[in-house]
């Protein structure tokens, strides 16, 4: 089993460079399936969850070309087939949901294993399902599968009871294609859903209101094929951003986008970080090196904070002074973080949807579980400032969502390393 360790206390120094978004990858690779030409993405994020939707698109025919050594990806799905999708690599990780609406969009029919829950919670996808069926779908489930089938999607006005990601993402592939208009009401907002509109629209589509909670579709014809690259990754660029802090730090962070990162940035100058906007805006020098004082967090839907920094913030503000509250508004069940922080001497009350921190001076090593991937990041960030050595184990869960995470922060002076045990 793969496993990482730090032997914290190093400070950190130097410039780190910051990917493109897993989660803005995994839905422009959903989206390729629309198109029945050459598509090529630039600076793709190595990741494991990269491999898993480019593997699911493969085996149902589709030319997929990872190379690893310019970071691009060819995809053409002209091959494709709505043959039956392999079950376990669709339960490998949620977004491979986000094939059932251009595949729907593309055959007319799709049956995929229910995504089921995760770690952080059950995550239903009754938002998809609606949508798609206000589309003109109709939609079975039964012994573990999701069956959609329609003739001809066309346009409609959707509501979403939640500003849900995936469901606006699902949404707006299976109307970029159908008849006539959509209109998606409480659309997702965040930074992700207009880049794979970005995408859609360089492709030929017709899609307006991106970033805004209604998103039109005039559905078109047919999609061309383009280049495109993806947006940086703004949880990883506040991963680092929180490492800085953490461990009282100055770095530089390359790569950024000012506008997604404005609720941690504003966050963390709460707390007593000193933020600098360098480079028109693209690069951040972030100084921790002050005392950071404890703050209250809720995660909200964008613009508001990212469910996905919540573990991290957790970390620091175990160390920061005084009490913080964290409430986490969007998973039911994303604190479980906190009992590993509590096992390396964090003082953390969870009640409910609530986090209850009061700063310690000090965090101490021993091995801890990444129970998913931003709490495995949250736990690598305590190692970093711990006592001793911290072993964090399954370690897959970061893989999902970080290029070589290790590599970056040996980089910056940190004392970590992978092992296999
Ligand atoms: C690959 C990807 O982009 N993942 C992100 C995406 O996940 P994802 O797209 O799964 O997140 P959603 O916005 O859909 O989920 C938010 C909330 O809505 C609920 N819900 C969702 C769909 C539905 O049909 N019914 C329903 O009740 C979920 O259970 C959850 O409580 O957005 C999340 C919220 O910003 C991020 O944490 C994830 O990193
Ligand atoms: C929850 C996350 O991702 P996913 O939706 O892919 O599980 C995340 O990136 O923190």
């Amino acid at each position: 089993m793969e496993k990482i360790v730090i032997n914290g206390g190093n400070e950190l120094s130097g410039e780190v460079n910051i990917s493109s978004a897993k989660n803005a990858v995994l839905p422009i690779i959903a989206a390729s399936i629309l198109c029945n030409e050459d598509l090529i993405i630039d600076n793709t994020p190595m990741l494991e969850d990269v491999a898993v939707i480019s593997d699911v698109l493969s085996e149902l025919g589709s030319k997929v070309i990872i190379n690893k050594n310019t970071d691009e990806i060819l995809i053409n799905t002209k091959d494709i087939k709505p043959v039956n999708t392999n079950s376990e690599l669709i339960r490998k990780m949620r977004a491979s949901f986000l094939i059932l609406g251009p595949m729907l969009s593309k055959f007319g029919i799709c049956k995929l294993s229910m995504p089921g829950g995760c770690n952080i919670g059950s995550r239903p996808i009754d938002l998809h399902l609606k949508g798609l069926k206000a589309l003109g779908a109709e939609i079975e489930i039964g012994h573990g599968f999701v069956e959609a089938k329609a003739k001809k999607l066309k346009g409609n006005r959707i509501y979403l009871d939640f500003p849900s990601v995936g469901a606006t993402e699902n949404i707006i592939m299976a109307s970029a294609l159908a008849e006539g208009t959509t209109i998606i009401e409480n659309a997702a907002e965040e930074p992700e859903i207009v880049d794979l509109v970005n995408f859609l629209n360089t492709m030929g589509a017709k899609i307006d209101g991106a970033g805004t909670g209604q998103i039109i579709i005039e559905g078109v014809d047919e999609l061309k094929g383009t280049r495109y690259t993806p947006i940086y990754d703004r949880i990883e660029a506040g991963t680092f951003l929180v490492a800085a802090a953490v461990t009282k730090s100055k770095l530089t962070v390359n790569g950024i986008n000012e506008e997604h990162l404005r609720p941690v940035i504003e966050k963390l100058k709460e707390c007593g970080v000193l933020i600098e906007l360098i480079n028109d805006n693209k690069s951040i020098i972030v100084d921790g090196r002050n005392e950071r004082r404890g703050v209250s967090i809720k995660t909200l839907p964008y613009p508001g904070f990212p469910t996905d920094m919540q573990a991290q913030m957790m970390t620091m503000l175990s160390l920061a002074q005084g009490s913080s509250v964290i409430t986490e508004t969007i998973f039911e069940n994303r604190f479980m973080h906190a009992t590993e922080l509590i096992r390396m001497g964090a003082n953390i009350k969870v009640d409910g949807r609530s986090a209850f921190v009061e700063g310690v001076r000090r965090l101490s090593g021993c091995e801890v579980k990444a129970t998913d991937l931003r709490a495995g990041a949250a736990m690598i960030l305590a190692g970093l400032v711990a006592d001793g050595y911290t072993k964090v184990t399954d370690v897959y869960h970061i893989d999902r969502g970080y290029v070589r995470i290790e590599d970056k922060l040996r980089k910056l002076g940190a004392d970590i390393y992978r092992i296999n045990e």
